[in-house]
């Protein structure tokens, strides 16, 4: 996948390849963001083009509300690694400027045409406005791109549990509700990814080294001990494996004021310091807690790992 920022778009204007678009804020790429992208995807197969996404940079409430932004699911590195798994082509960051956000809707279609000179069609949602005010819909890029063989999908809003899936939904549940409910929402395992740091080495002396992983997003999901399967970056995800994981403070040992993930593999591990290492939190299995010591927090850890086991066996494919 090839991203391109403003100013670097000017690299468009060469493409001989066709380009199909979808278009939106896509924080957490939850299952309505996957629906759009993927109808850019099936567009772009059908006539062996190129797909790709446009999207925003900083998130607009940045501009509007620069006192309490809206906090991201995840940081800009979770969602390119997403990104390119899916398959895409092409993410083109636009800088979401003063400048930008001053364009009408109508001024917003003309410059996706004069950046993208080969653009073969653009998904959004049904609900997607866009342009000054936010005063364009769907029907507006209809009606100006109709006239240059430019295709409009416009997908349907997709609802789970009554409710539409939205970034905001999920922005209300991550900190305090079990991973599986933002699981569900997202489509995916919660995704991080951290650089493995050196710890204090206490983990091995009873018996369970770890990964220490910095997670670095706006919104953190709430302490406690998950199961996780983890992967070095840019590795397939078939060669991921299972580890359990505390996420929090470590009140037992350090009462540290920095939340990490810490990774005990319960495969082979396959990662080592100043790796980039890529999670995906499957399941909540207890609280993090403060034990009155070690040999209590090791009984702990290892019935963690006897439930993590048990889970991973009646779970196996
Ligand atoms: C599965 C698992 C669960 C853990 N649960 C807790 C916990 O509830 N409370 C706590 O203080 N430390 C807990 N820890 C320990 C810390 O995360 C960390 O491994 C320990 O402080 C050693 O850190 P080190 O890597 O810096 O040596 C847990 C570790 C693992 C692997
Ligand atoms: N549930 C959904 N079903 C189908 N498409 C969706 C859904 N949610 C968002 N989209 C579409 O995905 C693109 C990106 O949308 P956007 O980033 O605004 O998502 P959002 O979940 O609505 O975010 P927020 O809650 O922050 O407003 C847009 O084209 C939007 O219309």
């Amino acid at each position: 996948m090839k991203t391109l920022r403003t100013p670097e778009f000017s690299e468009l204007r060469s493409l001989k390849r066709p380009v199909h678009l979808a278009i939106g804020m896509f924080d957490g790429l939850h299952i309505g963001h996957q629906a759009v992208i993927h109808s850019a995807i099936q567009a772009a197969e059908l006539d062996g083009s190129l797909c790709g996404i446009l999207t925003f940079d900083p998130h607009p409430s940045h501009l509007f509300r620069p006192d309490s932004p809206t906090p991201q699911i995840y940081p800009p590195e979770v969602k390119e690694e997403l990104l390119r798994e899916m398959g895409l082509d092409l993410c083109l960051i636009q800088k979401f400027t003063a400048e930008f956000a001053g364009h009408t809707a109508e001024k917003f279609v003309s410059w996706i045409r004069e950046i993208v000179p080969s653009l073969a069609s653009v998904s959004v949602g049904e609900n997607f406005r866009f342009g000054k005010g936010r005063t364009g819909a769907p029907s507006l890029l209809v009606d100006k791109l109709k006239n240059c063989g430019v295709s409009v999908f416009s997908c349907e809003r997709i609802h789970l549990d009554g409710d539409p899936i939205s970034s905001t939904r999920i922005r209300g549940i991550l900190p305090d509700r079990p991973i599986e409910e933002v699981n569900h929402l997202l489509g995916r395992p919660y995704h991080s990814i951290g650089t493995v740091q050196e710890g204090k080495r206490l983990g091995r002396t009873i018996g369970f080294p770890t990964l220490n992983l910095p997670v670095e997003a706006d919104i953190l999901p709430q302490f406690g001990v998950y199961l996780v399967r983890y992967r070095l970056r840019n590795s397939p995800r078939s060669e991921s494996r299972f580890g359990i994981a505390n996420f929090g403070l470590r009140p037992t040992m350090e009462n540290s004021t920095v939340p990490r993930l810490e990774i005990h593999s319960l495969e082979e591990c396959s990662a080592d310091y100043g790796d980039d290492v890529v999670s995906e939190w499957i399941r909540f299995i207890r609280p993090e807690r403060k034990f009155a010591d070690l040999d209590e927090l090791k009984d702990v850890i290892q019935s963690d790992c006897e439930t993590a086991l048990r889970w991973i066996e009646s779970n196996r494919s």
